[in-house]
């Protein structure tokens, strides 16, 4: 897969079917979209595209507004599309002035000007243009005139697209991690930088490295404990990894931090990525030290068990 970033430097596609979407999470609902396109465009010889917009539109449009989390940063959102045998990803730069293209614009000078498509495939709601103006029925009106043909992705499909979405931030946000990698299809996952932490882990027998996300607008899943397994250094490993405020030490700040199993080396700055398997109990406060590790050996028990369940979910 191609992946272009600036509109100046994209090659003239040949028979480009496209899609425009922001895909966010390449959830299964979007592997379907992704398989249709790869379709249409064998049927046709013709070159596969999707289109995505960075940052999100939103972000520029209403930016006073809490953003919705993000379930793939742009870069993992590369990494997944990747995967689905796409010939080209152009992101295009979401701008003011791009926002402001009128709707006849925005298809005359980007859709017909940039790709030249041959098909494209959209949902039956897609709005474009300033204010949102523009949708289908432009599309229809202009489609004999520019020589593309137009595949309408039905209100059903849409509205599961948006229903799975919406469930795989619920359930993470609600610590059901089987829920939201099933609708993923793969482990939901958190990447970052190993960050210094106040050094506790070490004396009560679990270091834990603690993650700084690459990017906060990543959604984070709900507090508690879970059975991840941890990508360093292009290595596996499992572990159990809390995110929550260690009430027992009465700290507030949240925290996303993992106990990796038969492991001990210094890891700070590295990058790493936790991949999530299942939820294993809340955040909770401790009476004693002493009754927080009893209780860390046990997930750790019961995290090992997990993962050597062989009909284990994920
Ligand atoms: C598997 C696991 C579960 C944890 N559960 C809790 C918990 O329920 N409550 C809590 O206060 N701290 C919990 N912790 C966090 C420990 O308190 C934390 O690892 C310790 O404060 C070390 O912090 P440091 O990395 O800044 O040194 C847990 C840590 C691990 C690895
Ligand atoms: N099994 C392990 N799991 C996690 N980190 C480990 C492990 N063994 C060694 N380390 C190292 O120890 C650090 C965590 O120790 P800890 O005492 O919790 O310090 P900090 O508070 O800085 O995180 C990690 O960042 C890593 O560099």
């Amino acid at each position: 897969m191609q992946v272009y970033r600036d509109l100046q430097q994209l090659p003239r596609f040949k028979n480009a079917v496209i899609t425009i979407g922001t895909f966010d999470g390449v959830h299964y609902g979007h592997v379907h979209i992704l398989q249709q396109l790869r379709k249409v465009a064998e049927d046709c010889k013709g070159e596969s595209v999707v289109v995505t917009f960075d940052p999100h539109p939103r972000e520029i449009l209403f930016p006073q507004k809490s953003a919705t989390r993000l379930l793939t940063t742009l870069d993992e959102k590369i990494e997944l599309l990747s995967q689905h045998g796409i010939d080209h990803l152009v992101i295009v730069p979401f701008t003011k002035a791009f926002s402001e293209l009128s709707a006849k614009e925005y298809l005359e000078n980007f859709l017909v000007q940039v790709f030249n498509p041959h098909t494209i495939i959209i949902g039956y709601d897609h709005r474009f243009g300033h204010n949102r103006e523009g949708g289908l029925p432009l599309l229809e009106a202009e489609q004999s005139r520019y020589g593309f043909q137009l595949v309408e992705i039905p209100q059903q499909v849409v509205d599961d697209l948006a229903v799975s979405s919406t469930k795989i931030r619920n359930s993470l946000i609600a610590g059901d991690v089987h829920l939201a990698n099933e609708l993923l299809g793969y482990p939901y996952f958190l990447q970052g930088t190993v960050v210094h932490g106040d050094k506790l882990g070490r004396t009560i027998g679990f270091p834990t490295a603690n993650i700084s996300l690459n990017d906060n607008r990543k959604l984070v899943p709900a507090k508690g404990v879970y059975a991840v397994d941890v990508l360093l250094g292009g290595q596996v490993f499992q572990g159990a990894l809390n995110i929550g405020t260690r009430p027992t030490f009465d700290k507030l700040e949240l925290r996303i931090e993992v106990y990796i199993f038969d492991f001990d080396r210094e890891i700070y700055g590295e990058s790493i990525r936790a991949n999530f398997h299942a939820f294993l109990r809340e955040d909770q406060k401790f009476n004693s030290v002493d009754s927080l590790v009893e209780q860390i050996k046990l997930d750790v028990e019961n995290a090992k068990l997990y993962f050597a369940d062989p009909y284990r979910q994920s």
